[in-house]
């Protein structure tokens, strides 16, 4: 399915090379401003071609607002925004049909579609559909308020300089992959449910809808493995649950609990790398060598910053009205 979300529903849709991508937003609160403008920075953000290192196609991404959206505000009906296709180059795909690109969803589209997926620029299943992400996270960061969602790129190809960590796959011409960190201050104690819908659950589950994310730790993550409970517990300072230290990532027993929400996510090397690889041709039946030619991101983790703030805004604005602490109606939409 393309939908996330209990009150706060999005769907996306689209292909990467089809006439447009979009999304729809289902359950958003009425009377919330939203302009173009609103969107362009993290529009902007999210582009190819702003950083060496990432795909040099070029879109103007402008937010086409089909419904939902009226007189400035938004009317709580499902709101649909646009996203067109316009520079796409196809030819790069049918060349290559027969041979799948290993990492890439090539074969296991192929396998489970029975052939009738669009395969052009990796379809459905293209990184050129977090565009969409990006657009419902921008209402989310509104709706948000005073939440701050912020992400930034820690590391790539293993180096904290990140034009090092870039250089090492330009000189092996191959790609490489980064790991990026959300942070979120100022949630209020409380989001979560226990065991499946933890906050931790849900946030995993949209993070993981971005193409490309191999793993993902909350706070501490796999180096909590290595401590005593001592060196781990975060000692309670106050009544507002104030820790002083935060190894839990701000999320206990899959509820909020008011410290800075921090994660880190692992977003592996671009599968289609112009190094030269082997695959299995499914119209030969052979094994043969090639190299991806085309437009491609050399480092998806220097475009992975704005999605990830934009799924992390869209999944708590959906725990958030779960909760009942966003409002109906009102300037700010908090209660
Ligand atoms: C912003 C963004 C840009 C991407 N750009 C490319 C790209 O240029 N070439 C490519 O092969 N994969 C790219 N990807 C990753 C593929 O879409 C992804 O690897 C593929 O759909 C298979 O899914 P998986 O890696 O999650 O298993 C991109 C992903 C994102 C989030
Ligand atoms: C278009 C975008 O990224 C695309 C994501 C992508 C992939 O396989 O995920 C492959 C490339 O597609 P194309 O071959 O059509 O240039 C990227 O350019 C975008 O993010 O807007």
């Amino acid at each position: 399915m393309n939908s996330f979300g209990r009150l706060f529903r999005i769907h996306i849709f689209g292909e990467s090379h089809g006439e447009s991508a979009g999304l729809v937003i289902d359950g958003c609160p009425a009377g919330l401003p939203l302009s173009v403008e609103d969107f362009l920075t993290d529009i902007e953000r999210r582009k190819g071609g702003n950083h060496k290192g990432t795909t040099p196609r070029k879109e103007d991404d402008l937010p086409i607002f089909k419904s939902g959206i009226f007189n400035g505000h938004t009317t709580g009906a499902p709101i649909t925004i646009l996203f067109e296709n316009k520079n796409t180059r196809s030819g790069d795909y049918e060349k290559q049909r027969a041979v799948p690109r290993p990492g890439h969803a090539d074969f296991t589209a192929h396998a489970k579609y029975g052939g009738f997926e669009d395969f052009r620029g990796g379809g459905h299943f293209s990184g050129r559909l977090t565009v969409c992400m990006v657009a419902a996270g921008v209402i989310a960061k509104k709706l948000l308020g005073h939440i701050q969602v912020v992400s930034t790129i820690l590391e790539i190809g293993g180096e904290a300089d990140l034009e090092k960590g870039l250089q090492k796959a330009i000189d092996a011409k191959d790609s490489i992959g980064g790991i990026v960190e959300c942070r979120v201050n100022g949630l209020p104690v409380g989001l979560g449910e226990h065991f499946f819908d933890s906050a931790e659950s849900l946030i995993s589950h949209a993070v993981f809808a971005i193409p490309a994310v191999k793993g993902i730790e909350f706070g501490a993550g796999f180096a909590a493995a290595r401590m005593f409970g001592t060196e781990h517990n975060d000692a309670i300072e106050d009544a507002s649950g104030k820790t002083r230290t935060n190894h839990a990532g701000g999320i206990v027993g899959g509820i909020t609990n008011g410290n800075e929400l921090v994660f880190r996510i692992a977003i592996k090397p671009t599968s289609s790398t112009p190094k030269e690889q082997q695959t299995w041709n499914w119209e030969t039946n052979a094994i043969e060598s090639f190299s991806v030619k085309g437009r491609h991101d050399l480092c998806i983790a220097l475009r992975v910053p704005v999605v990830l703030e934009a799924v992390t805004a869209f999944t708590l604005v959906d725990l958030m009205l779960l909760e009942q602490r966003i409002g109906r109606i009102g300037p700010s939409f908090m209660l």
